[in-house]
């Protein structure tokens, strides 16, 4: 695991094309425990746990499905983001798995987007850390040289949308009552530019111009009307949706897949890849800012009080 978390990121030949291949370099294996419990079977079949994040891989399909457990809300806190970006790494290097599926093992919740208290009343450096793990999921879900399905059963607002949307194609449950996007300008906060070039890519130019500027959140069936999702399916056939769709991508040659996606990704991963030290600053800069840090403790708390 360690030499895992070590590796930087590097381009792996293949044929003439070069393809992206991650690493996870929090290098926070000694702070953070994962004390993950795996099993493997006869036929390769594997699961493995940590305290955020649930791994099956089936090894007679190829298929694992990574499942978000971190309770109440999936709230991607550094933690939470170290222990998926280790998992997606390990399933990518595992020459049993073809594909990955990312759902929720929460009800009503796919992901509440980046943890605020990571964002709230901490020091420089740890904004810093907290960004670069944030890069890191992005960096390794839009670049997945595998299959990546998000199966969304619940609402996925900003970081939750952001990976989402990283993958290669999103199913949701039809409930009215979940929502998707990116919703930072609600909060106070703006999406970096690789969130908007994500959801440019998505939706196109026009809608992301007026998702970013409202922060608007989408019912499941809007976003199939603007692209957001690809299709939206009763709460129950979530899953099973996602693994028939899966089998359809793994008909294709995998080299062939792989090749593809990269020559569509890789200039938007090279262009985070060439300003990571820069974007961290901007994002440091911006968050420390007394009126930024205001406006993210009126959100935190208006979301407390909601509830009271
Ligand atoms: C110039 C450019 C420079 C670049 C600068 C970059 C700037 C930064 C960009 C940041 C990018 C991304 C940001 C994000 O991802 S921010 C997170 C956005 N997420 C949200 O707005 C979601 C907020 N949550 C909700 O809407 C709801 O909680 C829910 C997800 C719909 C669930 O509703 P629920 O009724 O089931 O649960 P609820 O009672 O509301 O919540 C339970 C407890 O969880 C806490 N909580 C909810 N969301 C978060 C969160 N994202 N982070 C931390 N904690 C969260 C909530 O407060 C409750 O706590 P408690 O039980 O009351 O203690």
């Amino acid at each position: 695991m360690a030499a895992v978390l070590r590796r930087g990121f590097r381009l792996v030949s293949f044929g003439s094309s070069q393809l992206l291949c991650g690493g996870c370099k929090h290098g926070r294996t000694s702070s953070l425990s994962i004390c993950s419990t795996s099993s493997r079977n006869s036929s390769s079949s594997s699961s493995s746990s940590s305290s955020h994040v649930k791994v099956d891989l089936d090894g007679s399909t190829g298929i694992a499905v990574v499942k978000f457990q971190s309770s109440p809300v999936n709230s991607m806190s550094l933690d939470f983001l170290t222990e998926l970006c280790i998992s997606l790494e390990k399933l990518e290097l595992d020459r049993s798995c073809r594909g990955v599926i990312l759902t929720s093992a929460l009800p009503k919740i796919f992901s509440a987007g980046l943890d605020i208290t990571e964002m709230y009343g901490k020091n420089p450096e740890h904004y810093a850390e907290f960004w670069k793990s944030v890069q890191e999921i992005w960096l390794k879900v839009y670049g997945y040289s595998k299959i990546a399905i998000a199966a969304i059963n619940g609402s996925s607002p900003a970081g939750g949308c952001l990976v989402s949307m990283a993958c290669d194609y999103r199913i949701m449950a039809d409930d009215p009552r979940y929502r998707i996007g990116l919703n930072e300008a609600q909060l106070g906060i703006v999406a970096p530019f690789w969130f908007k070039d994500t959801m440019v890519n998505t939706v196109g130019f026009r809608t992301t111009e007026l998702s970013l500027q409202f922060g608007l959140m989408y019912s499941p069936s809007d976003a199939l009307k603007i692209g957001l999702v690809d299709q939206v399916v009763p709460e129950e056939n979530v899953l099973s949706t996602a693994t028939e769709t899966i089998t359809k991508w793994l008909a294709i040659p995998d080299h062939a897949r792989e090749i593809s996606k990269s020559m569509m990704r890789k200039p938007m991963v090279d262009r985070l890849l060439a300003s990571r030290e820069s974007d961290i600053k901007n994002f440091v800069n911006f968050i420390t800012k007394d009126s930024i840090q205001k406006s993210l403790g009126f959100y935190m708390n208006s979301l407390k009080q909601r509830k009271a």
